[in-house]
């Protein structure tokens, strides 16, 4: 429409609409070609040498037995409460139509997640902002692709889920994560708090194969409700990461299975590589914890960049 047209304030505004739809829409192009490209690039440099070597005590990590009471009172009420029936509500929660989705970008939402205190990590009393960055600056310190250092910088950001309507407390959102459907595995920590979930009575879910086939895959179990889950369903819509970047956050605290090699009769043929990811990404998460303290501000512009490169929209629907 040539400017002389446009006859009243109605039309210029209907007008100028369409044209910020157009650029977003070559916007949203040229970051998938983009993106494509980098992808293509990068994808098989990612799980070469690690850069965790003798310099960590990696044995300090972890360590359940000797956790404080805020840890072991959390596993207590989720292993508890993670349920069949709670995930299938869960689940129909967040797809309902009538869900409200929060929207704001990236940026906002690793701002917005830096008030959380996670209850169920013995090991962090930095904030989540900066466990973020630790993760993400080590991984690029390594050298690692692109969408790796994104997958460092959200990868908990579905911790934001607890601010949103619906959230239960803390033991739906964070936290190690394991199946549920089938029976819970020695291998997860503080087996026994699970004697106090009715599903482990169950005639089918208290069994090793549950609900599930042999080889089913790891992407159709049903997997513990929690940031892991949550942050997934929404990257796999609305951003440019690869597949084994998502599996690294769909699958990031599925302890019992990327560390302790339980739960390995779900796996289906091609599953190694979406292990392995999870695996090149573990070090990352856990060891940089003990990383020097990252300046946000100095980093700030480096992630605006990246983050504009894998999210065509700058809005996320959460
Ligand atoms: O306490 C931690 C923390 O909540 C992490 O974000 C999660 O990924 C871990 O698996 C969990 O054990
Ligand atoms: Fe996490
Ligand atoms: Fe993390």
């Amino acid at each position: 429409m040539a400017p002389s047209a446009i006859h009243d304030t109605h039309q210029l505004g209907a007008a100028l609409e369409s044209i910020s739809d157009a650029v977003d829409e070559v916007n949203v192009l040229k970051a998938r070609a983009a993106a494509k490209k980098a992808r293509l690039e990068e994808q098989a440099s990612f799980d070469s040498e690690s850069y965790f070597d003798s310099s960590k005590d990696k044995a300090s990590f972890r360590q359940y037995e000797s956790a404080c009471d805020r840890v072991k009172n959390f596993y207590a009420e989720q292993h508890a409460k993670q349920t069949v029936a709670y995930n299938i509500a869960a689940r129909q929660r967040f797809h309902s139509k009538s869900r409200v989705r929060p929207e704001m970008t990236v940026w906002e939402a690793i701002e917005k997640l830096n008030t959380l205190i996670d209850e169920s990590d013995p090991d962090t009393e930095l904030s989540q902002i900066q466990h973020l960055l630790q993760s993400a600056e080590a991984i690029r310190r390594d050298g690692k692709p692109r969408w790796m250092q994104l997958v460092g910088l959200i990868h908990d950001l579905g911790k934001l889920m607890l601010f949103f309507d619906g959230a239960q407390g803390q033991w739906d959102v964070v936290g190690d994560t394991f199946p549920v459907g089938c029976r819970f595995d020695e291998r997860c920590i503080y087996p026994e708090t699970f004697a106090a979930n009715p599903d482990s009575r169950d005639a089918v879910y208290g069994t090793p194969q549950g609900v599930y086939e042999k080889g089913c895959g790891v992407e159709n179990l049903i997997m513990s409700w929690g940031h892991d889950e949550y942050l997934y369903l929404v990257l796999k819509d609305q951003s440019l990461i690869p597949r084994e970047g998502l599996a690294m956050v769909r699958f990031h605290s599925f302890y019992p299975w990327h560390k302790e090699g339980a739960y390995r009769q779900f796996m289906a043929e091609g599953d190694e590589v979406l292990l392995n990811a999870v695996r090149a990404f573990n070090p990352y998460d856990l060891y940089s914890k003990s990383d020097d303290v990252p300046s946000v501000d100095e980093l700030k512009p480096y992630y605006l960049e990246l983050i504009d490169e894998f999210f065509p929209r700058r809005k996320i629907r959460w």
